[in-house]
């Protein structure tokens, strides 16, 4: 018998797959790791913003990481509800998730609000509001009403949380809001974990009430259920390990992401205006820190630049023409580096 070492001939689809993944594995030991979510509603913007902050990447097909080219980064795609757990527990050190699946984690995992994981960054997109939902023609109008009964949600820990207070504030007391007169008796909140569709469960008799997420709050009016209380507003948000490996890598991160968040909310606003309408241009364009002012030939005119945020330019654009402002001009921000 030969004594060469042979290896087992792989199915086609291993033997390709397997030395990438192996690769990968093995080149993740010296690099940050930094988890997006994989699929969801925030999964497009984040891309957008990794490429916005030149981080570069190739995801080969089905593969959940990706090395970064051009920076000691490795990037990690999870779903969306786990990334707190892995950046909390410090095995991944930055991620991208929703403000309430990190309030979710720390309901769920007691003390880790001081050390498990750092917000470093609203990204101000995803926005949604967690929150208490009844049929709209039910008999339950406020939260307190929910005391004792079925819940049915995909946030169980920030639901017992949120119960478990108004049935201590509600110790002796029915939750009509009579005092018991057979003394102290607490009412369990009865709350049940379904992992999606959750609005359906009022309607198929399973839930008096159900907390869910609401963005547009359409899928709330469809299934005919209103909101009574909020029990956490969300956006994304950049987070990092309380013990990062790399924390100047860290913070370089998250200068390049508050760049392209900035450069995302702001465009840059230029006209020319009377020199003696200046002090009234610039409470229209104030600037981030002041407008920049700039001589023209003629010396009753000055030429003005300034950072607008989008969401005013329509109606400064309005009020500075109104003012007798010229030439005015607005441009796209490709991208910023501001404090
Ligand atoms: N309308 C919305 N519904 C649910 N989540 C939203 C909404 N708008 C913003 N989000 C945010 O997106 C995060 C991820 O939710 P999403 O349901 O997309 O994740 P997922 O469960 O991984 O995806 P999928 O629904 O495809 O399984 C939420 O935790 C929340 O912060
Ligand atoms: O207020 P709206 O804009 O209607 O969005 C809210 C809905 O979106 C989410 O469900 P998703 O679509 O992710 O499906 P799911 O029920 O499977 O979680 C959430 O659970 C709500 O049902």
């Amino acid at each position: 018998m030969s004594s060469e070492t042979t290896f087992p001939v792989l199915p086609r689809r291993f033997s390709r797959s397997l030395p990438t993944l192996t690769s990968t594995l093995a080149s993740l030991n010296d690099r940050l790791l930094f988890a997006v979510p994989k699929k969801g509603r925030l999964h497009t913007q984040c891309l957008d913003l990794l490429s916005g902050s030149d981080i570069q990447f190739h995801r080969h097909n089905r593969l959940d990481i990706a090395l970064v080219k051009n920076l000691p980064l490795a990037l990690v795609f999870l779903p969306a509800a786990d990334i707190p757990t892995f950046v909390g527990e410090g095995r991944v050190d930055l991620g991208i998730t929703g403000r309430d699946t990190v309030a979710e984690h720390d309901a769920k995992t007691p003390g880790s609000e001081t050390t498990g994981i750092e917000e470093l960054l609203d990204l101000e997109f995803g926005k949604c509001d967690l929150q208490v939902q009844v049929p709209e023609k039910g008999e339950i109008q406020t939260p307190e009403q929910l005391v004792g009964r079925n819940i049915v949600t995909s946030f169980t820990a920030l639901s017992e949380k949120y119960f478990r207070e108004l049935e201590d504030s509600q110790d002796g007391k029915e939750s009509n809001g009579e005092v018991n007169g057979d003394g102290p008796r607490k009412l369990r909140t009865n709350i049940k974990f379904v992992g999606g569709s959750v609005e359906a469960a009022c309607a198929l008799g399973v839930a008096d009430g159900i907390v869910d997420l609401v963005e547009s709050g359409e899928t709330m009016r469809a299934a005919g259920l209103k909101a009574i209380a909020t029990v956490v507003s969300s956006t994304a948000v950049l987070i990092s390990s309380k013990h990062p490996s790399d924390p100047s890598l860290v913070r370089l991160i998250a200068a390049r992401i508050r760049g392209v968040i900035t450069a995302q909310k702001y465009v840059l606003c230029t006209y020319n205006v009377e020199r003696a309408s200046l002090p009234k241009a610039t409470t229209i364009t104030p600037g981030r820190r002041a407008p920049t002012v700039t001589n023209l030939q003629d010396e009753k005119w000055v030429a003005v630049q300034a950072m607008v945020e989008r969401k005013r330019i329509a109606q400064a654009m309005d009020q500075l023409s109104e003012m007798g402002a010229t030439d005015i001009i607005v441009t796209k921000i490709e991208n910023t580096r501001t404090v």
